[in-house]
């Protein structure tokens, strides 16, 4: 057991039968899906939206029944995981690129709730760099903005040296930031550049944060 695995077996307490499940994307969600296929083993019966092509394929692979976020009216409650997340439950997200429809997901659920391990909790975000989703037509314009301002933005690349494409076909920018003062002004000043599809600060956008430990503990902190 390590605390992302702790913390995504934890979630399955949060699933009840016939519930509209946000499925999200990485290593901690993992465990999650893991755990969920156990449960529809044993009966649970539950419909997923996936947040990324690598949640669908893993979700095939556990015949978790999946539908688009299109055909859903609401999503009960959605199980993600984060890079960091600060004492008010706000954090970053998409290290793995899958933030825009992270973000459009977590924004259709009644419910919002991470796993994470307890590597991932900060007293301030920045240190892990910024996801910055970008669409490729003139990318080079955003990233001159970013410098200007100081960001310090990052093309990501795959291993091949190639830069990183999305799921839904665009670039990202990582912004080395250190710290962020303000969290709810930067997003707001991101959501406000032409080229820029989505970033990953999520804020006001969590409800519980499950938090694993390496002797397999747990800690939870919810919004009040
Ligand atoms: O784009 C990826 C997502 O935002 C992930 O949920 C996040 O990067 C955390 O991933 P992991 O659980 O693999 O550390």
């Amino acid at each position: 057991m390590n605390g992302k695995e702790a913390a995504g077996r934890k979630a399955i307490d949060e699933i009840s039968d016939g519930m509209t499940v946000g499925l999200g994307t990485g290593s901690t969600v993992y465990y999650f899906l893991q755990a969920l296929a156990e449960k529809m083993a044993d009966g649970l019966s539950v419909t997923g939206v996936a947040t990324s092509e690598k949640t669908v394929a893993l979700a095939k692979e556990w015949n978790i029944p999946m539908v688009s976020l299109n055909s859903v009216s609401r999503i009960d409650v959605t199980i993600d995981g984060a890079d960091e997340c600060d004492p008010s439950l706000d954090g970053i997200k998409g290290g793995g690129g899958a933030l825009l429809y992270e973000k459009l997901v977590a924004k259709a659920s009644e419910k919002r709730i991470w796993i994470v391990d307890d590597r991932k909790k900060v007293e301030q975000l920045g240190h892990f760099p910024l996801p910055v989703e970008v669409i490729p037509f003139g990318w080079k314009k955003v990233q001159a903005l970013m410098e200007n301002k100081q960001y310090h933005p990052a093309l990501r690349r795959n291993e091949t040296g190639e830069p990183f494409i999305t799921d839904a076909g665009h670039y990202i920018l990582d912004l080395h930031l250190e710290k962020i003062q303000n969290a709810a002004a930067l997003a707001d000043e991101l959501d406000h550049v032409t080229g820029i599809v989505e970033h990953g600060l999520f804020v006001d956008m969590t409800d519980k944060v499950l938090i694993g430990y390496p002797d397999g503990h747990i800690e939870t902190i919810a919004r009040t």
